[in-house]
Formats: C-alpha cells, sequence, structure tokens
C-alpha cells in the first residue's frame, strides 16, 4: 500500500514551509534512535542523518525536510507538541510527540472518574495544541453513564464527550470519525482505563502481534517498534513508552485556558493581585457565594496551578544546574591546558 503526503499528516501548513525549501524532501518521523530518525514518505521507510543535531531535538510525528542524502537540514514548524519531565531525577524536557491532532482522554464510567484529572489532561491538550476529546469507557458495566458525560461536559461548554464500551465494534467506530484519514491521535489516561484495548480496536493490531506484522510486510526485521500505527479508518495513533506517562509541564496557557471562567470572573475583582480568598470586593468568592462556581473547582485550579508552578521551576533550575556545571568543566579542562604549555 502506497501512501501519499496527506494520507501520512501533510498539510498546507506543511506544505508552505517545503515551498521556501522545494529541493528538499519531506519526511515524517516515525522513530527517534540515538544516531538516526527513521522517516517514511511515499517511497517507505528511510534512515535519516541529523547532521550534528541531537536526535532528541525531534520526535514521534515531526515532519522534517531532508536532502538527497537523507540528511536532515530543516524541522517544519509543528501544529502541535506534547512534551513531559524526563523520567527519575531529572528534570529535563523530554518530547513525546509532535503534530498530533487529537488527544484522546480517557477515563472510565467508575471510580476511576475524575473531575481534576481531566482538567489536568484538557490543560495539558490545550498547552500542546490538540483537540481533545474525552472518552469514557466501561459504559456497558455502569447504569448511567450519561450521569459521568454529564459532569465531563460540565468542565467546558463544547467539550466532546463520548460514553462507550472499548469492546463494541461501533462504538470504536464512533471514536475514530474524530480522527479522520491523515490524522493523528493519542490515547492518555490511567492505567486499566482501556488505552490498550482502545488502541488495538483502532488499529486492528493487537500489541503482541503489530511487531510480527510489520516484519512479515516489509520482509525484514525491526527491532524496535514504530510508533506511528495506522488505524483501520487510515488516521494514525501515536504510541510510545513516553506517552503513557505524561505529567504537566509549562502548561501555563493551558491550565488558564481550561479554567477560563475563573480567570473571566476574577477581572472583576477589586483588586487586581486578588488572591480570591477574603480579599473586599473579590468577584471569584461572589460567584461561589452565588453558586455559579463551585468552590472545589476554584481549589482544583489553584492545586493545578502549583504543580505546574513546581514542575516549571525544577526545569529551569536544572537547566541552570547544566549551565553551572559546563562552566566548571570548561574552567577545570582550561586549567588542564594551561598547566601543560611548558
Ligand atoms: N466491559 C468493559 N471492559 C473494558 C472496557 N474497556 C476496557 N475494558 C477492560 O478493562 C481492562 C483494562 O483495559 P486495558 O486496555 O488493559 O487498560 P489500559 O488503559 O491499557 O491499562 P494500562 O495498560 O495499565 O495502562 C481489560 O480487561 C479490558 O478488557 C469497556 O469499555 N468495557
Ligand atoms: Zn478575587
Amino acid at each position: 500500500m502506497t501512501l501519499t503526503l496527506s494520507d501520512l499528516g501533510w498539510s498546507s501548513h506543511f506544505a508552505a514551509q517545503h515551498a521556501a525549501n522545494p529541493s528538499c524532501n519531506p519526511f515524517r518521523v516515525h522513530a527517534v534512535h540515538r544516531d538516526r530518525l527513521i522517516g517514511v514518505n511515499t517511497q517507505g521507510d528511510f534512515p535519516l542523518l541529523t547532521s550534528g543535531r541531537p536526535t532528541g531535538d525531534f520526535t514521534v510525528g515531526d515532519w522534517v525536510l531532508a536532502d538527497s542524502q537523507n540528511r536532515v537540514q530543516h524541522l517544519l514548524d509543528r501544529r502541535s507538541l506534547l512534551q513531559r519531565r524526563a523520567a527519575g531525577t531529572s528534570a529535563e524536557v523530554q518530547l513525546i510527540a509532535a503534530n498530533v491532532d487529537v488527544l484522546f482522554i480517557v477515563s472510565s464510567c467508575n471510580a476511576d472518574f475524575n473531575l481534576a484529572r481531566l482538567e489536568r489532561y484538557l490543560a495539558m491538550a490545550h498547552q500542546a495544541g490538540c483537540y481533545p476529546v474525552v472518552v469514557l469507557t466501561k459504559a456497558d458495566t455502569c447504569a448511567d453513564p450519561q450521569t459521568y458525560a454529564g459532569r465531563a461536559q460540565s468542565l467546558a461548554p463544547f467539550l466532546t464527550v463520548l460514553t462507550v464500551n472499548a469492546l463494541d465494534r461501533s462504538d470504536v467506530q464512533q471514536i475514530l470519525s474524530w480522527c479522520p484519514a491523515g490524522q493523528t491521535a493519542a490515547l492518555v489516561g490511567s492505567s486499566g482505563v482501556g488505552k490498550t484495548t482502545l488502541a488495538n480496536a483502532m488499529t486492528g493490531l493487537s500489541e503482541d502481534t503489530a511487531g510480527i506484522r510489520e516484519d512479515d510486510a516489509r520482509g525484514r526485521h525491526t527491532t524496535t517498534a514504530r510508533a506511528l500505527h495506522q488505524m483501520v479508518n487510515r488516521g494514525w495513533l501515536v504510541d510510545t513508552p513516553g506517552m503513557r506517562a505524561l505529567r504537566l509541564l509549562d502548561a501555563q496557557d493551558g491550565v488558564d485556558e481550561v479554567f477560563s471562567d475563573i480567570l473571566d470572573l476574577a477581572e472583576g475583582c477589586r483588586f487586581s493581585d486578588c488572591q480570591h480568598q477574603a480579599e473586599p470586593g473579590c468577584a471569584v468568592q461572589n460567584a461561589i457565594a452565588d453558586g455559579v462556581l463551585d468552590a472545589d473547582r476554584l481549589e482544583r485550579w489553584r492545586k493545578l496551578r502549583r504543580e505546574d508552578q513546581r514542575n516549571s521551576e525544577s526545569v529551569a533550575q536544572s537547566r541552570a544546574r547544566d549551565k553551572a556545571f559546563g562552566k566548571m568543566v570548561r574552567s577545570v579542562m582550561q586549567e588542564k591546558k594551561s598547566r601543560k604549555r611548558p
């Protein structure tokens, strides 16, 4: 099966950038290795060299322009970017996926359902630039899934909320219709909510057979799985280990967008630096007193902002630390050099 560029997610946004460098060829990145990228275009898969640039600057879903030697010359401006703090103690930023159109935020119609968690994921979607679709699984095991849907819906006026049985084919079709051919999706959510079940149904592959099928089709062995899977409706699903452990990062704009109702209210506060605690003329507290705003929502907003500030601070701190370390290394080297001189 040959793919056109638009099958792969190419659009006028990228074409305009290609027009500035017409001698280069576009590739969509579907795997990032330590020393090279794997890109796909209408001709198939190709290893791409990044000419001195660290491969960590690129991520799955990126569009790049490469020269005739398959050396990457340009990284095209992204439509969206999902990132997180790297695992472990390091606070470095890790790119998770780029050019994801739709973020499916998966939760279940049971104890997993939690408004604060949904808000957190919504902030992530806004921050990244992805269109959020809330998918509430296990509707078949619940007496009144619409209650859950209603609560999720209350988070934003035009929020798309689907209640599904992830094991039901027509319910999966309904989900797929939100990510049509050529568009790219990703699934986020807690453990056990049905992400694997959905991913398998959406791609028509099962996890243990996905690698084998690819080997068969291409007649060669690949050691690492691709991270961009074609779905049964010819959309794409990003599936990487990092995708499964996303946290909030530098998401201030995203948080503010999800809680824009509170920010709008705050415009009416008497003091511009109002903390919405017990200040006189606080429009936010007045809204709570009038039953317009839920006090819990104000608390969740505070918590999310605090968490986001902590995350962003530690990223900045770790960058400062790296800089200081680099300086120290350079001065030690300098000293060594000068000692060597006769
Ligand atoms: N009845 C019913 N069962 C479901 C539904 N969605 C998922 N399940 C079941 O819930 C269990 C967990 O689903 P998984 O797909 O493994 O969940 P996951 O989100 O991938 O979990 P992790 O791999 O831990 O992140 C499996 O036994 C699924 O069959 C649903 O909509 N209805
Ligand atoms: Zn106030």
